[in-house]
């Protein structure tokens, strides 16, 4: 006879296997665990004391980024707020504690179906295939585990690579930050860090930090409102920052500010880790900006501080607010404005017209929001330099936004749309065909984050009314689903004619004939690194609208003739390190003779641009392997 003691549960299958395996002659008894040990029972009501046989904690000698490396102690999202602060983890995960049952339903929607399986509807209107998903995920995983291979593999392929970790793949990613979300990346300060921002800013690992990039993430390219998944953004931005001028990925910090978000299916998404509150609005949303800008200067009072897709009620404001104080700058407004402006002055070269002659072009912008008024000011700036008067250019605009063309006739607008309104209230809310049917514009800007709303009539208008010059056609929202009109489009209703750029990517187009037009990408990216870079190393203490004006001065002329007479108004992304360098040293060159450089920049300046060039270009990280030194603790550098 064989006494088998079991628990309850484990009883039935343990008993039929013995009693296969052994002979028949050998009886079987099973005694029940639960029959010989019975609970003991509780006393009084008291819950009996069951000793634990599982420590209550585990001892780690890791805080902050290390402890969030480790795959045995990680908790990842799911850390609770208590051992956040007692574990220098503040500002290192996303604002909302997640608990394991949460990260394992998220796993397991992952497991049956991989985030990079884009619906086919979205791979039709996002421009991001499945394909591109699938390399976002490889190019994420190798930067998380060797930064240097990363940047490497990026500076050889830059032209293919940064539309998967930038616009438009970005802002796949940021629709979906929430489920994609693995390693922790950059920093998060929300609402309910009010207090201690200054302190928490001493949990990142680096100790000099060169440039930031923070957003709320309340205009996400043109996809609204997104919460704290918008830091995919500043994360994207900085990942330039590194391949186009050069900074060096550890001394960059991306940031997302979470005020709560207005987005109510983001907010009803368990696995959401942002805050779960309608967005903080007033005096309490500036205080929380202030004591972010406040603790992120105080600690590296040299870097430079990127604006990046603040909605529009906040985006002018903060910019006023802290310009005149700190290097900050914004990109939607003043980097995508010297992104057109150059775009326009590569067109007029591909005419073969002057710079002058832009004072003499008619100008409709569709969308009068952060850009497409930073768009509209700074070609007035242009305008201006050629020699007309601030209402002469003015009036060379028709400005248009959601409501139609705003002229004058309007009850209420804002200081920056007002001085642009057109004169002639009767034309209030025009729609944008009778208006490029009216005016005959010779460039058609589209800011307005809204589609499709370049149409097949639009286009043939405008082409039609341009007789004498090829029309210029710059739909600049992003991403791809959010542009004004295609490559293909544009092309097709205007007989190959149009001198055409958009924000996010567009392949060739092939026209009836056989030829084949290549297009160029107004995108800002083409600025904000060599911006960021010529004011960081000249510490030009702020960016002014003349280093501004410089860059998008320099931009036109480093597009090779050749590429001109084939209809391209930028110069190729190939090139974009030689691009920020020279828009670094021409942003360097403006500071200085406005006496703003400081450091070893200023001597550069009085020896002339090739010896600041010079310096910028040998300044500018490149990816290799270095000699690694262990510093055992207690010594210094
Ligand atoms: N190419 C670039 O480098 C670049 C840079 C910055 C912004 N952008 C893009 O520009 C777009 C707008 O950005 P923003 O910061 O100005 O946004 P915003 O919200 O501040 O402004 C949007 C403007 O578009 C108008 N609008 C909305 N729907 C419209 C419609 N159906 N018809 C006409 N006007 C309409 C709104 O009234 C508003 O004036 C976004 O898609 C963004 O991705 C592109
Ligand atoms: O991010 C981009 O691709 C450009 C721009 O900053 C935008 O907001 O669309
Ligand atoms: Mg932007």
């Amino acid at each position: 006879m064989l006494c088998v003691k079991l628990g309850r549960q484990l009883s039935h299958p343990v008993l039929a296997l013995l009693q296969s395996q052994l002979p028949q002659s050998v009886g079987v008894r099973l005694i029940h665990l639960d029959d010989a040990d019975p609970e003991p029972q509780s006393a009084g009501g008291i819950p009996p004391y069951v000793p634990s046989l599982q420590p209550p904690a585990y001892v780690i000698r890791k805080t902050g980024f290390d402890l969030l490396k480790d795959p045995w102690c990680n908790k990842g999202s799911a850390f609770p707020k208590s051992e956040r602060d007692r574990l220098g983890l503040r500002g290192l995960l996303p604002p909302r504690s997640l608990t394991l049952e949460l990260q394992a339903t998220r796993f397991m929607e992952d497991y049956y179906h991989p985030r990079h399986l884009i619906p086919p509807e979205d791979v039709k209107s996002g421009g991001v295939t499945p394909e591109m998903a699938r390399r976002w995920k490889v190019l994420q995983e190798l930067q998380d585990r060797n930064e240097t291979l990363f940047y490497r593999v990026l500076f050889d392929h830059f032209t293919e690579m940064a539309p998967i970790i930038y616009t438009p793949t970005v802002g796949w990613v940021c629709v979906n930050f929430h489920k994609l979300y693995r390693r922790p990346r950059g920093m998060y300060f929300s609402a309910e860090d009010r207090g201690d921002m200054a302190a928490m800013m001493y949990n990142w690992p680096q100790p000099d930090v060169q440039a930031i990039v923070v957003t709320d993430g309340s205009r996400i390219l043109g996809l609204g409102d997104l919460g704290i998944n918008g830091l995919g953004i500043p994360i994207g931005k900085l990942d330039l920052y590194c391949a186009a001028a050069g900074f060096s990925p550890s001394k960059v910090l991306p940031v997302i500010i979470d005020v709560g978000t207005n987005n109510e299916a983001l907010r009803a998404d368990r696995h959401y880790a942002g805050l779960r509150i309608p967005r903080v609005t007033g005096p309490e949303y500036f205080e929380i900006l202030d004591e972010f800008v406040t603790a992120a200067m105080a600690r590296w009072p040299n870097a430079v501080l990127q604006f990046e897709d603040f909605s529009i009620e906040h985006a002018g404001p903060l910019l006023k607010r802290y310009r005149k104080h700190h290097l900050v700058f914004n990109d939607d407004i003043q980097g995508t404005a010297a992104t057109a402006l150059a775009g326009l002055y590569g067109a007029l070269r591909v005419l073969n017209l002057p710079a002058a002659a832009l004072k003499e072009q008619r100008i409709v912008c569709v969308g009068a929001g952060s850009a497409g008024m930073g768009v509209v000011r700074m070609i007035a700036a242009g305008m201006q330099k050629q020699g007309l008067s601030f209402e002469q250019a003015a009036s060379r605009f028709w400005v248009l936004d959601y409501n139609g063309l705003i002229t004058g006739g309007r009850s209420s607008m804002t200081e920056y749309v007002r001085p642009f309104a057109r004169r002639d209230a009767s034309h209030e809310g025009e729609s944008l065909l009778s208006v490029v049917k009216r005016v005959k514009p010779t460039i058609l800007l589209g800011l307005a984050g809204a589609g499709r709303l370049f149409t097949e009539e639009v286009l043939t208008a405008m082409n039609e009314g341009c007789p004498q010059q090829q029309p210029i056609i710059f739909p600049m929202s992003n991403p791809t689903s959010r542009m004004e009109c295609t490559a293909e489009e544009a092309m097709r209703c205007t007989g190959g004619r149009a001198i055409y750029a958009s924000g996010s990517p567009q392949p060739p187009v092939e026209l009836p004939d056989g030829r084949t037009v290549a297009v160029s990408q107004a995108n800002n990216m083409y600025i904000f690194p060599g911006v960021a870079l010529g004011a960081f190393l000249g510490q030009t203490r702020i960016i002014t609208d003349a280093m501004l004006m410089a860059a998008a001065e320099e931009l036109p002329k480093l597009v090779p003739k050749e590429d001109l007479e084939k209809g391209l108004v930028y110069p190729r992304l190939g090139a974009i390190r030689d691009i920020s360098a020279s828009i670094a040293t021409a942003v360097a060159l403006a500071a200085g003779e406005e006496g703003r450089l400081r450091g070893r920049m200023r001597d550069k300046f009085a020896q002339g641009p090739d010896a600041m060039r010079s310096f910028i270009s040998k300044s500018m990280f490149y990816p290799d392997y270095k000699a690694l030194v262990h510093l055992p603790s207690g010594i210094n550098e």
